[in-house]
């Protein structure tokens, strides 16, 4: 007789305490991962793969990452953007931007990831500032930018001294260069996860960073030291007065660094903002020629009333072609005499050309802010402390949903009202010059000064681009032109 044992079934291998244990944690693991990648990819965005995120797409992308958020946010207003240790949301619905800029303000700093990234070039700055540190910077900025002061044009911001980028040969500016090459690392840093590890050693794009900013900080300190040396000097000799505003607001003297700081935030505010902004009007102006002539027209008009007004004869000049350089000076000049902070105001058309320009060029492009509390978007979007929630201009101004079907193109007429007055958009969906309480502080002067070279140019100048030059943007903090603007120039009289 055979006796039949009922065995229990063995397991394929005998599971030990420990194996048990080591087993129970592989499915719990198994488990979270499944289901926080199921997550991910039901997520609005780019897809998302365990531990990378979408850090591969978005660093194939990078050099027309505007772009690709454009793609993305005209199918969702909000997206998010998985990262090795933290996501991005991007919004560009006005609603959540004014929950983000305004209505919870102080949920959404600048905050420490943003400052850890941008402390090496922007150091205690307003830009990097929060709190405290940034209120007091606000405060004794927003007195230099009184209206008062923009009536006489005064407001002169950056080195106080003449750095020769205007030079008719062009010349190579090192400090532009450092600054510049400077600007774009920073940026490259939102994506690269191994930025700490290559600033570590010294190598590639940090080791780059690291004798940029050497330059940078030896051409700012320098100057620097040359203005204190002569406002010490002006006070000994009693001759203050002379160095004007610059020289009593140093009274006093504030320690390097500090000035630095603010030397160079203020070169990144008031210089190139504007500096990339008439260069993608003058590129707007030049692409649409219905645009640029309807604007010589205002300006021609303009001329004629403001000589009237002030009962003066326009210098005759010849024509187009005339090289009669010293009239055309004299009536460049006069003209130049004719603008004042009221007039400017008439300029209607203009003024809608360079809000255009700003709808879809805007000179910050995305303007990231921190996370300090978990919260939840009006539009329901769950964001998390610690991660960071990007407002993205760039996109705003090309959303159908914020403009109308015809989002992508340039139509000044957009800006116009039917009795010929400038309209004015909300600042949380024109978002070019951010709003809330941190709203640019340089809008006002901003607008005069760019009015003002822009007036000038286009009354007598006519631009036409070179054949074959490549118009893109570069990824920086600003949108400035990758190969800058080659342009043929000609007199339009
Ligand atoms: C086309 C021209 C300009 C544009 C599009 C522009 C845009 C902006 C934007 C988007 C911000 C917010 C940046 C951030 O959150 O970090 C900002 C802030 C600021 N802008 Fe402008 N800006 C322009 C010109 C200027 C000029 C000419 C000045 C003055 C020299 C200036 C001074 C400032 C200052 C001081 C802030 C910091 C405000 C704060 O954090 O409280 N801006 N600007």
């Amino acid at each position: 007789m055979v006796e039949a044992h009922a065995t229990p079934a063995t397991p394929f291998f005998p599971l030990t305490g420990l194996h048990k244990y080591i087993a129970i944690f592989l499915v719990v693991l198994s488990w979270i991962l499944v289901h926080k990648w199921s997550r991910l990819r039901k997520q609005k965005g780019p897809r998302s793969w365990p531990v990378v995120g979408a850090t591969m797409e978005q660093l194939r992308n990078y050099h027309r990452m505007h772009d690709w958020l454009v793609e993305y946010l005209s199918k969702h207003r909000t997206v998010t953007v998985d990262m090795p240790f933290t996501s991005y949301t991007y919004i560009a619905d006005p609603v959540n931007v004014e929950h983000v800029l305004k209505t919870n303000f102080t949920n959404y700093p600048k905050g420490d990831v943003y400052r850890s990234y941008m402390d090496v070039l922007l150091g205690d700055g307003i830009f990097n500032a929060d709190g405290e540190l940034w209120r007091k910077q606000r405060k004794t900025a927003s007195f230099e930018f009184a209206s008062k002061n923009l009536r006489d044009f005064s407001a002169i911001v950056g080195f106080g001294v003449e750095i020769g980028t205007l030079s008719p040969d062009l010349p190579e500016n090192s400090f532009a260069q450092a600054f510049d090459a400077a600007n774009i690392i920073v940026t490259l840093r939102f994506i690269d996860p191994l930025w700490r590890l290559k600033r570590f050693f010294h190598v590639g794009s940090e080791a780059l960073l690291e004798q940029s900013i050497k330059l940078v900080d030896e051409f700012t300190y320098s100057v620097i030291r040359r203005r204190k040396a002569e406002i010490v000097e002006a006070r000994a000799s009693g001759k203050q007065e002379k160095l004007g505003e610059a020289g009593e607001e140093s009274g006093g003297l504030g320690d390097d660094k500090s000035l630095r700081d603010v030397v160079l935030n203020f070169v990144i505010a008031g210089r190139d903002t504007t500096a990339t902004t008439l260069s993608w009007f003058t590129y707007m102006a030049m692409t649409h020629p219905d645009v640029g002539e309807k604007l010589r027209r205002e300006l021609c008009a303009f001329e004629a009333e403001r000589a009237r007004e002030e009962g003066v004869a326009l210098v005759p000049v010849a024509g187009a072609g005339d090289d009669d350089d010293v009239a055309f000076a004299a009536r460049v000049a006069q003209f130049a005499s004719l603008l004042s902070y009221d007039s400017l105001g008439k300029l209607v058309y203009l003024h809608a050309c360079v809000t255009e320009t700003l709808r879809l060029y805007p000179a910050v492009p995305q303007d990231p802010k921190g996370i300090l509390e978990d919260d939840v978007l009006p539009d329901g979007t769950k964001v998390r402390a610690g991660g960071m929630v990007t407002y993205v201009p760039y996109s705003m101004g090309r959303m159908e949903y914020n403009w109308g079907p015809d989002a992508a193109s340039f139509r000044p007429e957009r800006w116009i009202n039917d009795d010929g007055a400038f309209r004015n958009a909300s600042p949380f969906k024109f978002t070019a010059f951010q709003a809330g309480p941190r709203i640019c502080l340089g809008k006002d002067s901003a607008y005069l000064q760019m009015k003002m070279a822009l007036a000038i140019l286009c009354r007598f100048y006519r631009f036409q681009l070179l054949e074959g030059h490549p118009v893109q943007y570069r990824m920086m903090t600003i949108l400035s032109m990758a190969h800058g603007l080659k342009v043929r120039v000609s007199r339009a009289v």
